[in-house]
């Protein structure tokens, strides 16, 4: 089973090694496409008055022939209709000359609630805005809310960025071949897609080996290994200590709840830094978790409190710029010789809006990588302007544009949150539910990587295990969860790692 997510030119290149190194004919890859298809309809539709076929000029097209003969031959009743002709030769006109039934052109689709549409118009060869009468036809579609199936990718979506460039339907089902593509899993493609099925279609695994993927689906199997395993000898401080940076008296609540959330994530130890009278408020709320005075003009020499400390979270409710620009930059400068890490959130990053600069400068002179960067969407873009704005750039290549820049690991949040390394690795998550939007609900995130951090991870397979664990422990809160009971659900989350429970993995 595999969890690799490849470029739509990725996919290009293993059906054209296939064909070419392992002499599968891209004919045979068609008939195995439409034959999954149409495995996918009669399994879920197979009761539909119609089977209506929108079938494209590509090889998009040719698949939907192949599964409109047999679903003919099935006993279901099956129209065509022809957005284009295939050009002559082509595995796609083989595909139509092959079917035999009613082939109509698009004015003549009417579709009926009781009827199922397959929609093969374009797939990953889409390039541009949908015609007219494509529009035309998914509009019909929409407006008959019949199921629809979708052959590769609802036609309107872009494989790689997820984006609609206008008008895709919204499927029940997205037959997909070999591996997803971003388009599968990032927003607003996810959508569109409704369930992913991975069809095998008898493309090789080995079509990958010049060039392995780099993109994945965020799955246990991604860090799993490198999660620490429970030992004997441990006592508190070997396995970690984190420290979290706290803002001012009138908003200590969201360095708390990262405190909270980087103990319950298997820190031993945690600090919470700041001023005396917001330790005062800590102090009233908090038990295990350890407070020491840290002064507004304290950079990392004066702060022993740190030593020993593997990982430190700057940002959640901090509110001093100046301070959090001095701190972070002193943290980094001494990352070398200290080895804490740094994960820079909320505030913290904000504080560099206008000296980005600096922050990335002190970041590529340490030695490997001491920074983990979480915007939200408003922060990308407060650090990250230029790339925000691109729009010829996917979220993937964003975060990844950005990892580079910044020489940080770079958790890019949203309901399809991306984390990027430096060096091109980006998993995409896909299990956060709508009971993550939620006041607090970053601050745990923060933590829960700091947690991770100070126990030894390191820092992509650390983000990409915070942002699994963060969607499930929110999961397990229910969609009423506010921030505390998300702290509180981290360890559910853990458990179902443990126990093995974890039984969605990425392909059936
Ligand atoms: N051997 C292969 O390469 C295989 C490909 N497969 C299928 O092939 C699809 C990709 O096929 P293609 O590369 O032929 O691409 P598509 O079938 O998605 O579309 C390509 C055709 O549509 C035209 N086109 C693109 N955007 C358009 C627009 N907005 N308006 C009008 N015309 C437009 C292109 O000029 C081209 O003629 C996949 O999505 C998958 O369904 C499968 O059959 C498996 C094997
Ligand atoms: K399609």
């Amino acid at each position: 089973m595999s969890h690799a997510v490849l470029a739509c030119e990725q996919m290009a290149h293993a059906d054209r090694w296939t064909i070419e190194n392992a002499q599968i004919p891209g004919t045979t890859l068609m008939e195995n496409a439409g034959a999954a298809v149409a495995r996918a309809v009669l399994e879920r539709f197979g009761h539909a008055r119609r089977a209506l076929v929108l079938c494209g000029p590509g090889n998009n097209g040719g698949d939907g022939y192949v599964a409109a003969r047999i679903l003919q031959e099935s006993g279901m009743s099956v129209t065509a209709y022809a957005f284009g002709t295939p050009r002559g030769g082509t595995d796609a006109a083989i595909a139509r000359s092959r079917y035999s039934g009613a082939v109509e052109p698009p004015e003549e689709f009417e579709p009926s609630r009781d009827d199922v549409v397959v929609d093969a118009i374009f797939g990953a060869g889409l390039t541009r805005d949908l015609p007219e009468r494509v529009l035309v036809a998914l509009h019909k579609a929409r407006s008959a809310t019949c199921p629809v199936v979708a052959v590769d990718l609802p036609s309107g979506v872009n494989g790689d960025s997820g984006a609609d460039l206008g008008g895709a339907l919204t499927a029940d089902v997205t037959v997909t071949f070999f591996r997803k593509k971003p388009g599968h899993l990032l927003f607003p493609g996810r959508q569109a897609c409704g369930e992913v099925v991975v069809a095998d279609i008898g493309v090789r695994a080995e079509a990958l080996a010049a060039k392995p993927p780099v993109i994945f689906e965020n799955v246990p199997q991604l860090w799993g290994p490198v999660l620490p395993k429970p030992d004997a000898t441990w006592h508190k401080y070997s396995r970690g200590h984190a420290a979290v940076f706290s803002g001012g008296k009138h908003a200590t609540g969201a360095a708390r709840l990262a405190a909270l959330a980087a103990q319950r994530t298997g820190a031993g130890a945690v600090t919470i830094l700041g001023q005396p009278d917001a330790l005062d408020i800590h102090a009233a709320h908090l038990t295990s978790i350890m407070l020491r005075p840290c002064a507004p003009d304290d950079s990392y020499d004066r702060l022993g409190e740190l030593k020993g400390c593997r990982a430190c979270v700057l940002g959640p409710g901090f509110g001093d710029f100046t301070t959090a620009r001095r701190l972070a930059l002193s943290i980094l400068q001494e990352a070398d010789r200290t080895g804490l890490r740094l994960v820079l959130d909320a505030d913290g990053i904000t504080a560099f809006a206008s000296e980005s600069k600096a922050l990335f400068d002190v970041a590529h002179a340490v030695v490997g990588q001491a920074l983990v960067l979480t915007p939200h969407e408003g922060e990308f873009g407060r650090l990250f302007p230029d790339l925000a704005e691109d729009r010829s750039l996917s979220k993937v290549d964003k975060a990844v544009a950005a990892a580079a820049r910044a020489n940080a690991v770079v958790l890019y949040k949203g309901p399809d949150t991306v984390v990027a390394a430096p060096d091109g690795r980006a998993a995409i998550n896909t299990n956060a539910t709508s009971s993550l939007a939620t006041a607090g609900s970053g601050d745990v995130l923060s933590g829960v990587i700091g947690g991770l951090v100070a126990q030894g991870l390191p820092l992509w397979e650390a983000a990409c295990a915070a942002a699994w664990l963060h969607g499930e422990a929110g999961g397990a809160a229910g969609p009423l969860a506010v921030a505390e009971d998300i702290v509180a659900r981290i360890p559910v989350a853990f458990g179902l790692l443990n126990q093995g429970r974890d039984t969605r993995a990425p392909w059936p």
